[in-house]
């Protein structure tokens, strides 16, 4: 309930909207009422005359009633049509901005806050909860209040004409409109959650399932994934097939009570008029009016069904929106310094710990006192073994995580009084994992800078020597590379990244691991392009391996997060700590 009443809240803005929505709604089944019943009246009245003569024939008035039912028939066309371009128009606009406040929140979440969530489970909140979310004006708020003010207003009419049916037609109502429909939101709730779990469950799999294809079918584990799809598949069906049934019951529960009501006012008023107490031309008026009553409520069933999936989705989408941000950004950062010199003074980072884990590595530090400075423009290669803290350093400079002890500064000021998108906008980064985005070359390209002409994109393409692969596709900038980058090779998707960097011209490079996992030949084109890249900026490389380190780079080795060497290669080769240790074990990787 706290919830809905939250997600009311959202429908604030559009509460003129809202209005005008359920306004139209009601004018739209008091038209309806009023054309059932004045066409009942008019037939039956019509047919009375018709009986009694000549006289009584020229007597009545045919003209004023046959206008009333073309006044109701096309106020009720009019007011349904733009009811419907109401409603709709408050759901798209609802939904529009529920979107992009939702994916506003994702951002800053990014990527230590969604680390635990699954790509399909995300998708679908951003999709199916908010549009779920957005149903509930157009088939829960509007519905309820054009039924109950419509149902009022039309029981108060019949009762004018018969106490006693308008009685009989209130209480018909509310067992169609509310008995009814709480029955089958009972009976709907368990299998309606079901659904929703397994929905996400399966997306969740899906795209699992078409990322990790090859390695699926490489380790011939895609029958089991299948069953697993079929399993779940089945339980699914199972679970709607039931909600049709329960929706199935609702409605010819909705039919049977209209009609049961109907019976009883027609007994009613057939008894007040053998006792000439009603009009017998106003029988049919009674009849045919609380007929069209029961199209108020008969969305009332649907309304009550969808609530459990619309307070799952709800739920669902206000966790996110809830999520404490991992890095609080400062309102605004101060003015850029002009000297870009990092200094780390005893810094100790340490990793949010997920909730109700019993994961004690969870609160070991992953930058444990880490002593640093880094002077604007040099290189700097950084080194250490696996869980050194080599990539928090990185996500440090990225403000992607937050030191909670020492002080990190740029240009004397500390990092986290820098607002990330500006501490970022200083930084080139170029990873082995870089992801490319499903389009062609150039969209890729403009990444880094949207506003480049092709001028520029090929000059950053020769740098990073891919200007002849991508002269040589017949589409050229416009060559399709596909989700992640699977329609070109590994070698030419870093490439790509480095072209990518190179069009983004920032005072700080950092590469990490970029030339991992490629082949000898790769690797030394790959590092060739990188050479001009680095000119003019400071350099951060990280890697694992001792290649192309020249003798007077700077190298710092990293340890259980501090700093355990640090000083020129050709120095550190030969003093007896790691680096020695990497050169021996290399040396006779290289023999062997
Ligand atoms: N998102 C995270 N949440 C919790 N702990 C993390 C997270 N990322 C890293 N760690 C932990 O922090 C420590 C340092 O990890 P880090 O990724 O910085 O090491 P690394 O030197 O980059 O390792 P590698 O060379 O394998 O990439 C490790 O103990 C690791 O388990």
């Amino acid at each position: 309930m706290r919830n809905l009443i939250r997600l009311m809240r959202l429908y604030a803005p559009y509460r003129r909207w809202m209005a005008g929505g359920i306004a139209l709604g009601l004018i739209t089944v008091l038209a309806n009422f009023g054309l059932l019943a004045l066409s009942g009246w008019f037939l039956t009245t019509a047919g009375i005359v018709g009986l009694a003569g000549f006289a009584a024939q020229n007597a009545f008035n045919f003209f004023t009633p046959a206008a009333g039912v073309r006044f109701f028939a096309t106020v009720r066309v009019v007011a349904r049509y733009t009811g419907r371009l109401v409603d709709h128009e408050t759901t798209f606009r609802l939904l529009a901005s529920l979107r992009t406040d939702l994916y506003a929140r994702l951002e800053p979440l990014a990527p230590l806050g969604l680390a635990g969530d699954r790509g399909g489970d995300l998708l679908g909140r951003l999709v199916a909860d908010v549009d779920r979310l957005g149903d509930v004006f157009l088939r829960v708020i509007s519905p309820f209040a054009v039924a109950a003010s419509g149902a009022l207003v039309m029981a108060l009419v019949l009762s004018a004409f018969a106490p006693l049916a308008g009685l009989v037609l209130l209480a018909g109502l509310v067992l169609a409109g509310v008995g009814l429909p709480l029955a089958s939101m009972r009976l709907g709730r368990r299998p309606g959650s079901d659904a929703v779990t397994l929905q996400t469950a399966m997306r969740a799999d899906l795209i699992d399932g078409v990322q990790g294809m090859s390695e699926l079918l490489t380790y011939n584990a895609a029958p089991a994934m299948q069953a697993r799809f079929d399993r779940a598949s089945t339980a699914l069906t199972a679970r709607q097939g039931r909600l049709a049934a329960i929706a199935g019951f609702g409605v010819a529960g909705n039919l049977l009570i209209a009609n049961l009501t109907m019976a009883a006012i027609l007994v009613i008023g057939g008894a007040l008029v053998s006792h000439h107490r009603l009009p017998g031309s106003d029988l049919a008026l009674l009849t045919l009016g609380a007929m069209a009553t029961f199209e108020a409520v008969a969305p009332l069933a649907t309304a009550f069904r969808l609530l459990g999936g619309i307070q799952d989705s709800a739920r669902r989408v206000f966790e996110i929106i809830d999520r404490p941000v991992p890095i609080h950004d400062p309102v605004a950062s101060p003015t850029r310094p002009d000297h870009l010199g990092l200094r780390f003074a005893g810094v100790r980072l340490r990793y949010p710990v997920p909730e109700k884990t019993t994961d004690q590595n969870c609160q070991l530090w992953a930058l444990d006192g880490l002593d640093l400075v880094i002077e604007p423009g040099e290189h700097v290669t950084i080194l250490g073994r696996s869980g050194a803290g080599k990539t928090s350093l990185v996500n440090l400079l990225l403000r992607f995580a937050d030191y909670q002890e020492g002080s990190a500064t740029l240009g004397g000021v500390e990092l986290r009084a820098i607002r990330g998108d500006d501490l970022r906008s200083l930084i080139t980064l170029v990873t082995q994992r870089t992801r490319m985005f499903a389009g062609s070359v150039r969209d890729n390209l403009l990444k880094a800078d949207p506003d480049a002409d092709d001028t520029a994109l090929w000059h950053a393409l020769a740098i990073a020597r891919l200007d002849d692969f991508v002269r040589a596709h017949p589409d050229g900038l416009d060559a399709l590379v596909g989700e992640g980058g699977v329609k070109i090779s590994g070698g030419e998707a870093r490439r790509l990244s480095i072209a990518r960097a190179v069009l983004r011209d920032t005072p700080f490079l950092i590469l990490d691991e970029p030339t991992e996992g490629l082949d000898p030949l790769t690797e030394a084109a790959l590092r060739a392009a990188i050479i001009p890249l680095c000119v003019g900026r400071t350099t951060i490389t990280i890697t694992h391996r001792l290649e192309g380190i020249a003798p007077t780079d700077r190298v710092v080795v990293l340890d259980r997060g501090r700093v355990v060497e640090d000083g020129p290669f050709s120095v550190l080769e030969g003093a007896g700590g790691t680096v020695t240790r990497l050169r021996h074990l290399q040396d006779q990787c290289v023999q062997i």
